[in-house]
């Protein structure tokens, strides 16, 4: 909570301002039923004309100045809450940035998107609300009680005797639906993850006929939503009967008692008026802070899923600089290199050496699962390995700053994603300062110029969210070119070119090849065709090493080459191999 706080700091002047403002208006409220007991009392039963319009404008000049308040208030409540949201929200943003894959992993993203969203709103309407209502309800409760003991300290013990009622209609209200409240949230959370999971997988969805058992699973989410807020709604339905039964038989007391002593000569018809003013404004003041219960009790739980996201700190740390040596003889080295997740126990891969030095590819092949992924996974220390030594240009990654391991390395993962924008905005991704000539010869080796020079606009072809408007290989395509673009030292395509046909996959093969003299390329794919003329291959196996070396070479030492090469090449393939 307290990390929270920090980012009200800024807005101390609309903390306290805001309510100050809001006194003035609720100290006015408390003052018109003293006014119109006076017009009652003095000026209708003395028909007192101007003592009337006298206190007529007096009470036009309250509500004029009490509205000019309220809405100072108003501003500095919004000043204040939608400041601290969004600076609360940049800084959970650029927090997350700051993570590594096991902390994203272990929130999930679709709850750190709620939490962005969803929460950090709950937690500026709680900011609003402290503003506008925190001060002014308590200060109406206790100041309707005080106005009515000023006029009849006797008649007022009804209120001593209706304010606590009504406190524990409220408290046993309020404890029964909280409970619901909370549970309402997190069906909220579970509905926005379900609608979001849904959308994004609406092609799949349909292409698999899936949208019968979608629907169900999305109906059986809204009506659990519903039913918790039935429940909740049915107990809180109470709370206006209730109270009201109690303000209305204090009413009752009030003028029963109070006509008395009216007769008595001790009170006037006016200050009966002004005492009933009050009790309803005391009912209604108890209300909003019950309200404001509920609305803080929301905030409450979402400040605990901020704090929990902000309180996270990546696993990832990047030590003081090292130099790397450029010249070094090996781009990557991994010696009996073995990593689990931090989730859990079980190795996914085991014992991994290999060398991959300058100008050099490497194939990475293997089943699904294999850990091809996990591997590169390691290599641009999204995780750190569990035992072993890994090298980049003769360093440990561990010493080599972040900006430095980004920069050498251009990685294209599995699932490639293009960003709304144009391709030229797509392409400087990498190299914010790349010129057209960078960009057009990256997106040529990639085997993207074609389709790119066919669009109407070029470089400046609208990319729709997703990169839907391309196809998938257009796609790859233009991906494999945003990481050219910033021509880095290693290249690592983790199985980027499979919606390729084979003519294009071997074209941008050769391309790749022959600008990376000096670059060292990885290479992820299942098809054993695209990675026959790769310098080595490193077959995993269920997370091992089952063969290192060239293509010729693991024909005869590798047996779960040989079958996957069996599997995937004609018999007369395999013979001329
Ligand atoms: N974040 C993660 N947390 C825990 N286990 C994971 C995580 N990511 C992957 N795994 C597990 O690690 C194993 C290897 O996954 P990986 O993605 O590296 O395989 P892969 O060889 O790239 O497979 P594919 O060819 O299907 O992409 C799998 O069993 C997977 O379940």
């Amino acid at each position: 909570m307290k990390k929270l706080l920090i980012y009200l700091k800024k807005y101390q002047k609309e903390l306290v301002l805001g309510p100050l403002f809001k006194l003035v208006e609720a100290i006015f409220e408390l003052i018109v039923p003293l006014i119109m007991a006076a017009i009652i009392d003095q000026g209708i039963k003395g028909h007192d004309l101007p003592l009337i319009l006298h206190y007529g404008l007096l009470l036009v000049l309250l509500a004029v100045v009490g509205l000019a308040s309220s809405l100072i208030c108003q501003y500095f409540a919004a000043l204040a809450s939608q400041g601290f949201g969004t600076d609360l929200r940049n800084a959970m943003f650029a927090h997350i940035q700051s993570l590594s894959y096991f902390e994203v992993d272990q929130i999930g993203t679709l709850s750190l998107i709620t939490r962005c969203n969803n929460d950090i709103n709950q937690l500026q309407l709680a900011v609003a609300m402290i503003i506008r209502l925190a001060l002014r309800a308590p200060f109406l409760v206790l100041g309707s009680c005080i106005m009515a003991m000023r006029i009849d300290w006797q008649l007022a013990l009804v209120f001593l005797i209706a304010a606590p009622l009504i406190t524990i209609v409220l408290y046993l209200i309020m404890s029964r639906s909280i409970p619901y409240y909370r549970s309402i949230q997190s069906k909220l959370d579970r509905l926005s993850l379900l609608t979001r999971e849904n959308l994004d997988g609406i092609r799949v969805i349909r292409a698999t006929s899936n949208q019968e058992h979608e629907q169900q699973r999305f109906t059986l989410a809204v009506e659990e939503l519903f039913d918790t807020s039935i429940k909740a709604g049915k107990i809180q339905s109470n709370l206006n009967p209730l109270t009201y039964l109690i303000v209305n038989f204090s009413i009752l007391a009030i003028i029963y008692y109070g006509s008395h002593r009216v007769y008595g000569g001790s009170l006037t018809q006016g200050e009966i008026i002004a005492f009933v003013s009050y009790m309803t404004q005391m009912l209604l003041a108890l209300n909003v802070v019950a309200n404001l219960v509920v609305i803080f009790t929301k905030a409450g739980a979402s400040a605990n899923r901020v704090s929990e996201v902000l309180s996270l700190s990546s696993s990832i740390q990047f030590n003081d600089h090292q130099p790397l040596a450029k010249d070094s003889e090996a781009t990557v080295t991994m010696k009996h290199v073995s990593f689990h997740y931090p989730n859990s126990e079980e190795n996914i891969l085991e014992d991994i050496s290999f060398t991959l030095k300058p100008g050099e590819v490497l194939g990475i092949i293997g089943g699904t699962g294999a850990g091809k992924s996990t591997l590169i996974h390691l290599i641009n220390r999204f995780y750190d390995i569990s035992e072993g030594e890994l090298t980049l240009y003769g360093r440990d990654p561990k010493n080599i700053t972040e900006d430095e391991l980004r920069g050498l390395i251009g990685l294209v993962p599995q699932k490639n994603i293009l960003f709304t924008g144009t391709i030229r905005e797509n392409m400087c991704w990498g190299k914010p300062d790349a010129d057209d000539e960078e960009i057009w010869e990256a997106l040529r080796d990639a085997q993207a110029a074609d389709f790119v020079m066919q669009q109407k606009s070029g470089l400046d072809t609208l990319v729709n969210q997703g990169g839907r408007n391309f196809s998938g290989g257009q796609r790859q395509r233009l991906a494999i070119a945003r990481a050219l673009v910033k021509k880095p030292a290693l290249l690592i395509l983790d199985d980027s070119s499979s919606a390729l046909d084979y003519a294009t996959d071997a074209k941008l093969q050769k391309a790749l090849k022959l600008k990376g003299k000096k670059r060292s390329l990885i290479l992820i794919s299942q098809r054993a065709n695209s990675l026959r003329y790769a310098d080595q291959i490193l077959v995993l196996d269920d997370g091992k090493m089952a063969g290192l070396g060239t293509h010729e070479e693991l024909l005869k030492s590798s047996p779960v080459y040989v079958e996957i090469c069996a599997s995937q090449l004609s018999e007369k393939e395999m013979n001329n191999l």
